[in-house]
């Protein structure tokens, strides 16, 4: 059964010069014989202690089918056919968990353990003659694992959203040490246990000491040469029995749970002593795997591996999400902490750059521990990282062993110098099946609590006496004190408490745990709140000389006292953690994911109530919109209505010019005095004026105002045509005059023919007035338009068409009365071309009647010189030169035309006097109705008349000799 191995030489590496401290050694874990005799409470006295087979040969179950999850495995010789049978107080195969009879009877047999259990009967060995430990119960034992496996091999794994409410990658800086928040015992557990074993077996009496849950180990570390075969013949190591058997000085038989030859990979180290924790953990237990060892002998080999053979660390990690991936009812959240002592100071590795290296003087904030009733011991601030996959947890573990600080030793190149702790913690909640994690009533928290609970993978640093630099001595120091109160601690561990409740030495007083940071740290863990697990790493026959051969081996056996007194003294009570309700207290303030929770639904809730303000803007800002619209509608409407009064206006101001233009051409037709016949009716210029006298015409001219003189202007022209025509013909009695009304008569004349100036001003006052009231019948038609404008654009647009188009036709009707009456005043226009023209043909009337006249005056004085007389009725001789010089002079002395107004004047009284002509009683003239002459309607003006009559008469009498007025 055991292997005699020889002391083994260390070529490679010197012997250590100076002795390792001694570790302290517990009493009962001493070897004697041979033979490893427990002698406290924990180790059986009795055959009924022996491990039974039904618990004590479970194998670890075989690791379950990851699917696409890498998991090496190796499960070399251990279950295979043939093998030697493992010693049944070995504690190695972590015997069925502690539950009730009707629960394992009830429970069906997992396809693991139900395959393998059988087997392990068979090779059940009957004579167990070596025991460790009690082999209690354990949570870390096969049964529960079988529970599992069975529960994987039968569900459909869905890895969608196992991790759903995780926040995104982030940091944070908090405690992760919630490991030993629990105030869980395993009490009830351990009853179910004492239960269970006391009905099965029957044989169990320390099944109450929870030591079921502390594994033991210890793993030989292959020769540096490579040589598999031990050299020393001292030494024996029987992996099977899970033995190693020391014969030289203070020799003896130690058993452990697990034994590990150089032969064994760290795939089975995991298997046997973390894999199992690991799953408890991820079930809500804290737990904590830590390697201790000597200097160079594969601590952190065995925990971090390598790429070719990944250690406990990488397969924790693969199973943890194999385990998210196999648990849909349940939600996670994952963080991930990684601190490092060194030299007695707490170090964040991932707050540490990298990029310069560890120990370069980086200032990092100082790092304490701290105690919480509820959390323990926790080191804070420290950062977290969350993690969501495998890759991303090792990145970040890889991140913080690179900042570890490592150096080269006497016996390891690559020496860890420091004590690495990683944490993983683990919140887990249970899914409602098919909901989505918002659907609860309870604003998205579903039902049940938080469960956390905290996975220590600790690495720590090696043991070492012989440093050659300071810095390394000082190192080792401080490494050898620490892991020395660790011993310590663990020597005096007991199941007693002192009167605070908290783990006492066997006198009932304090743990030294204080004394250093490592056993502070592993307070929680050491004193029974966590699974623990413990792999103690030695090398045999490492050692060139005797010297170095003795030193080594002493440390060897310090190591294996060590893990003899850990496996005795450390009582495991671990009970899975509570669950965190709310966030209501310590607890549930510290559960992130619970936190995550109600921050979702805080954030929920706030989005709903924006949606809800959004939702109240938007309907404000329609509102605020549709005013604004309205209002630039108004503003629309009002600038149209601006425009179309603008419009309005002009038109109006159009209309007004014209109806001055008009007014202009009626005042030049109506000064002249052409067209009598009252057609200005309708512009309310009446016929009164139209017969004003030319001599009023002419007094308007000289004191009106500036439109009046512009007016008379032409009319004076045109009167004193008149007047040297009419002079001309004074005592011409041929001249008719016209009849006029007596209404005609009575306008604008005084009785002696010249208006005066208080009746021209009358008049044009007369006019003015009619033109303002003209005006406003304007300005009030276009305020009715207006006025129809307005109320169209209040109605609408649609609605006003209607009225703009009345109002078009107001207008257009206007405009048509307007251009009726420019048509008339063409006409108008027309007739005084006309009498214009025929002015002019009166006026050559005139002279040629001036140079008869002329010729007349130059007979008339011939004969007067020549023949006093009466004059010989001869025909007239031709006029000589003399005469045409004097009538040439007597042009030059033509009249202004006042006088020849004059003189036409008192032709016409000439002719009144003669009785030719009637005047009326305000001055105007007609002719003696005897005389009136029975013509058309349409005659010629009287001022025509009277020259048509005077042309006639002058051409009857040729000779008659006229006499001028001077
Ligand atoms: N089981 C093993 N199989 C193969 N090589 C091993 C084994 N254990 C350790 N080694 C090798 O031994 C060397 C030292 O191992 P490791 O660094 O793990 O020792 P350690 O105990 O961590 O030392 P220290 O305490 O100084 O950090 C490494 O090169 C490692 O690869």
């Amino acid at each position: 059964m055991s292997t005699t191995i020889p002391r083994p030489s260390r070529p490679s590496n010197g012997p250590p010069t100076v002795a390792l401290p001694a570790l302290p050694v517990g009493k009962t874990r001493k070897s004697t014989g041979g033979l490893a005799v427990p002698t406290n409470r924990s180790m059986p006295t009795s055959p009924k202690a022996i491990r039974s087979p039904s618990t004590t040969l479970l194998p670890p179950a075989t690791p379950a089918p990851t699917g696409s999850l890498p998991q090496p495995r190796s499960v070399s010789g251990f279950t295979g056919p043939g093998k030697t049978l493992r010693k049944t107080v070995s504690i190695s195969a972590f015997p069925h968990p502690p539950r009730g009879d009707s629960r394992i009877s009830s429970l069906p047999p997992s396809p693991l353990s139900a395959g393998l259990t059988p087997s392990r009967k068979m090779k059940t060995p009957t004579t167990p003659t070596y025991q460790l430990s009690n082999g209690s119960s354990s949570f870390l034992n096969g049964t529960s694992d079988g529970k599992s496996v069975s529960r994987l091999g039968s569900a459909t794994r869905n890895s969608d959203g196992l991790i759903s409410v995780a926040s995104p990658p982030q940091s944070r800086s908090s405690s992760a040490q919630d490991s030993y928040s629990t105030s869980a015992t395993n009490y009830e557990d351990t009853v179910d246990a004492s239960r269970s074993e006391a009905s099965t077996t029957g044989k169990r009496n320390s099944k109450l000491d929870g030591k079921g849950n502390v594994v033991v180990s210890v793993r030989v570390r292959p020769d540096a040469a490579g040589s598999d075969q031990p050299v020393d013949g001292e030494w024996m190591v029987d992996g099977r029995k899970s033995l190693i058997a020391y014969r030289g000085k203070e020799g003896g038989d130690y058993f452990y749970d697990n034994v590990f030859t150089t032969h064994d990979d760290n795939s089975k180290v995991y298997d046997h002593i973390a894999k199992r924790l690991v799953r408890r953990v991820m079930e809500g237990y804290h737990g904590t795997v830590f390697a201790y060892g000597m200097t160079g002998t594969g601590k952190t080999f065995s925990m971090q591996g390598t790429a070719s053979s990944p250690g406990v660390i990488p397969l924790a990690i693969t199973d943890i999400f194999s385990y998210i991936r196999e648990t849909p009812s349940r939600e996670f959240l994952l963080r991930v902490s990684y601190l490092e002592i060194y030299n007695e100071k707490i170090h964040d590795l991932l707050s540490m750059s990298t990029a310069t290296g560890p120990g370069v003087g980086q200032q990092q904030e100082e790092i304490k521990l701290r105690e919480d009733s509820k959390r323990g011991v926790y080191a804070t601030p420290l950062k977290e990282e969350i993690v969501q996959s495998p890759t991303q947890l090792l990145r970040v573990i890889a991140r913080g062993d690179q900042a570890r600080r490592t150096a080269s030793t006497q016996f390891n190149a690559r020496s860890s110098r420091s004590h690495a702790v990683v944490q993983i913690v683990v919140e887990s909640r249970e899914r409602v099946p098919g909901s989505a994690p918002g659907d609860s009533k309870r604003q998205g928290l579903p039902p049940g609590g938080v469960r956390v609970s905290t996975l220590s993978l600790i690495d720590l640093a090696g043991s070492e006496k012989a440093a050659e630099s300071k810095e390394r001595r000082q190192e080792g120091s401080h490494i050898n004190k620490s892991l020395l109160t660790l011993g310590t601690v663990i020597a005096k561990l007991s199941d007693n408490k002192d009167k605070d409740g908290k783990t006492a030495d066997k006198d009932g007083k304090h743990l030294p745990y204080r004394d250093s940071k490592l056993t502070r740290l592993l307070q929680g863990a050491l004193s029974g709140g966590s699974l623990v697990s413990i792999l103690c790493t030695i090398q045999i026959g490492a050692a060139a000389s005797t010297a170095s051969a003795n030193t080594h081996t002493n440390e060897t056996l310090n190591t294996l006292k060590f893990a003899s007194r850990a496996k005795n003294n450390i009582v495991s009570h671990a009970k899975r953690a509570e669950e965190a309700l709310g966030a209501g207290g310590d607890g549930g303030a510290r559960v992130l994911l619970e936190r995550y929770r109600m921050e979702i639904a805080e954030l929920r809730k706030e989005l709903e109530t924006q949606a809800k303000n959004n939702s109240k803007k938007e309907a404000e800002e329609e509102k605020e919109r549709d005013a604004l619209e309205e209002l630039a509608r108004e503003k629309e409407a009002e600038l149209r209505h601006e425009e179309q009064m603008l419009e309005m206006q002009l038109a109006r101001t159009a209309l007004k010019e014209r109806i001055d233009h008009l007014n202009r051409l009626i005042l030049s037709s109506k000064s002249i005095g052409v067209n009598a016949s009252g057609s200005f009716s309708s512009l309310g210029i009446h016929h009164r004026y139209s017969q004003g006298s030319v001599r009023s015409s002419m007094t308007v001219s000289n004191g009106g105002g500036k439109l009046s003189l512009e007016r008379t202007a032409s009319m004076t022209s045109s009167v004193s045509t008149i007047g040297r025509k009419s002079s001309s013909h004074r005592s011409s009695s041929g001249v008719e005059p016209v009849p006029r009304t007596e209404d005609e008569d009575s306008v604008g004349s005084n009785g002696d023919g010249t208006a005066s100036l208080a009746a021209q001003n009358r008049a044009l006052q007369a006019d003015l007035v009619d033109k303002n009231r003209y005006i406003q019948t304007l300005e009030k038609r276009l305020l009715q338009a207006r006025r129809a404008s307005s109320s169209r654009t209040s109605v609408g647009i649609s609605t006003g068409k209607g009225i703009m188009v009345g109002e078009d036709h107001s207008v257009a009707s206007l405009l048509k009365e307007k251009d009726t009456e420019i048509a008339e005043l063409r006409a108008r226009l027309d007739d005084k071309d006309r009498m214009l023209a025929a002015l002019r043909t009166a006026a050559r009337s005139r002279d040629n009647a001036e140079r008869v006249e002329s010729r007349s005056e130059v007979r008339t004085s011939q004969i007067l010189d020549s023949n006093p007389g009466p004059a010989p009725a001869a025909s007239p001789p031709a006029a000589p030169p003399s005469l045409i010089r004097q009538v040439s002079q007597l042009r030059k002395q033509t009249k202004s035309v006042d006088e020849m107004s004059k003189m036409l004047d008192e032709m016409i009284q000439d002719r009144v006097e003669s009785g030719q002509i009637i005047r009326g009683n305000r001055g105007s003239v007609r002719v003696a109705p005897e005389r009136v002459p029975k013509e058309p309607p349409s005659q010629p003006p009287i001022q025509l008349q009277l020259l048509a009559k005077q042309r006639t008469s002058l051409a009857a009498e040729p000779t008659k000799p006229v006499a001028l007025e001077v």
